[in-house]
């Protein structure tokens, strides 16, 4: 009986995998399961016996996902419904992972859990028809909605932003879509908390949670903490000049929201507060600079 991770080689799938200590942890990589092979999906679960499946495979490319239409939806919508019929069939519970994409980003304040859902795009309409799969499909999920993810490993907005950083004295960067970066290792740590505790007990208050980083601030303002931080560290010679642009002088094939900021009311009512991204990123800038 053991605690199964899928995508076990991206962002939140690694800090998991190092995060596990001695829970039974076992992670899969694209490799070992495609989880768009529904025959492979049932062949794991044969081999190990899962109690919960974490599900941090994604297909997450949004621009991309425009015209690679196919794709994305296998992995985003398709492979979570297989998922879900595998853990319906075996008793195991299923943590799952969406986005505040799955929200057209127009709401004031932060976004409640039960905001109607309207994805402006191919990525986030992906990942809202696996979460409308899994509620169909199995009682015993969690589905949380995080946003803006960053870690020290795999690709995300640090790891670009310091690229530029070193190719360019001047960057411009969208300062009108606002949200909450959240750490990858932040992430993991609350999956294996809710992991331990299904563990203990036996059931969790299932349903769907917003967990992402706080306090809120914009791509912009996330680009000028990361590059004050990469100096400081030594991680880039100077300062680039960070420009504040609009959304309209940054086109890209999928569209973004303009408030990404979700309502993490459930997840602090159950203990686990929202993470402080600056600390985060601090650790991650750490971690790159070793
Ligand atoms: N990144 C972000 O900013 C955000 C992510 N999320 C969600 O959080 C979760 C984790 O994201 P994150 O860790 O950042 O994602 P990553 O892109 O870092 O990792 C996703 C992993 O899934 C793997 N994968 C893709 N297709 C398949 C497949 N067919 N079978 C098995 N594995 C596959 C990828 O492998 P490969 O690299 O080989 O394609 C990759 O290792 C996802 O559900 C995502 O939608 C939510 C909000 C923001
Ligand atoms: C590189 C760059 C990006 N941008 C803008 C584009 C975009 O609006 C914003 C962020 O760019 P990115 O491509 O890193 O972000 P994006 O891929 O849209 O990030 C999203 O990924 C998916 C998986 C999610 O689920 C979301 O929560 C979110 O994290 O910054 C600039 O303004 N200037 C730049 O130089
Ligand atoms: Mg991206």
């Amino acid at each position: 009986m053991s605690i199964l991770v899928t995508g076990a080689q991206g962002q939140v799938g690694y800090e998991l995998l190092i995060r596990r200590g001695d829970l039974p942890v076992v992670g899969l990589g694209r490799t070992e399961l495609d989880l768009t092979d529904a025959i492979a999906i049932d062949n794991a679960f044969a081999v190990y016996t899962p109690r919960i499946v974490i599900n941090a495979a994604a297909y997450t490319a949004v621009d991309k996902a425009e015209s690679d239409i196919a794709a994305a939806y296998a992995v985003n919508r398709d492979a979570p419904g297989y998922l879900a019929a595998a853990c319906a069939r075996t008793g195991a519970a299923l943590l799952h992972l969406s986005t505040d994409y799955v929200f057209n980003g127009n709401a004031i304040g932060p976004i409640p859990v039960d905001a109607p859902a309207a994805p402006l795009g191919v990525y986030g309409d992906s990942k809202w028809q696996g979460e409308c799969l899994i509620r169909e499909g199995l009682n015993e999920h969690l589905i949380m909605r995080v946003a803006w993810v960053f870690g020290a490993h795999g690709n995300n907005f640090v790891k670009t932003m310091l690229r530029l950083g070193r190719e360019r004295d001047e960057l411009r960067v969208v300062a009108d879509q606002r949200g909450g970066p959240t750490p990858a290792a932040a992430i993991a740590e609350c999956l294996l908390e809710l992991a331990q505790r299904y563990l203990a007990g036996g059931t969790l208050p299932w349903g769907t949670y917003h967990y992402c980083g706080q306090p809120e601030t914009s791509w912009h303002g996330f680009a000028e903490a990361i590059f004050i931080r990469a100096v400081a560290k030594g991680l880039l010679p100077c300062l680039p000049r960070v420009h504040a642009i609009t959304s309209a002088d940054y086109p890209t094939p999928a569209r973004r929201p303009t408030n990404s900021m979700l309502d993490c009311t459930g997840l602090t009512v159950l203990g686990i507060a929202p993470p402080d991204w600056r600390a985060g990123l601090d650790a991650v800038l750490e971690a790159l600079s070793a």
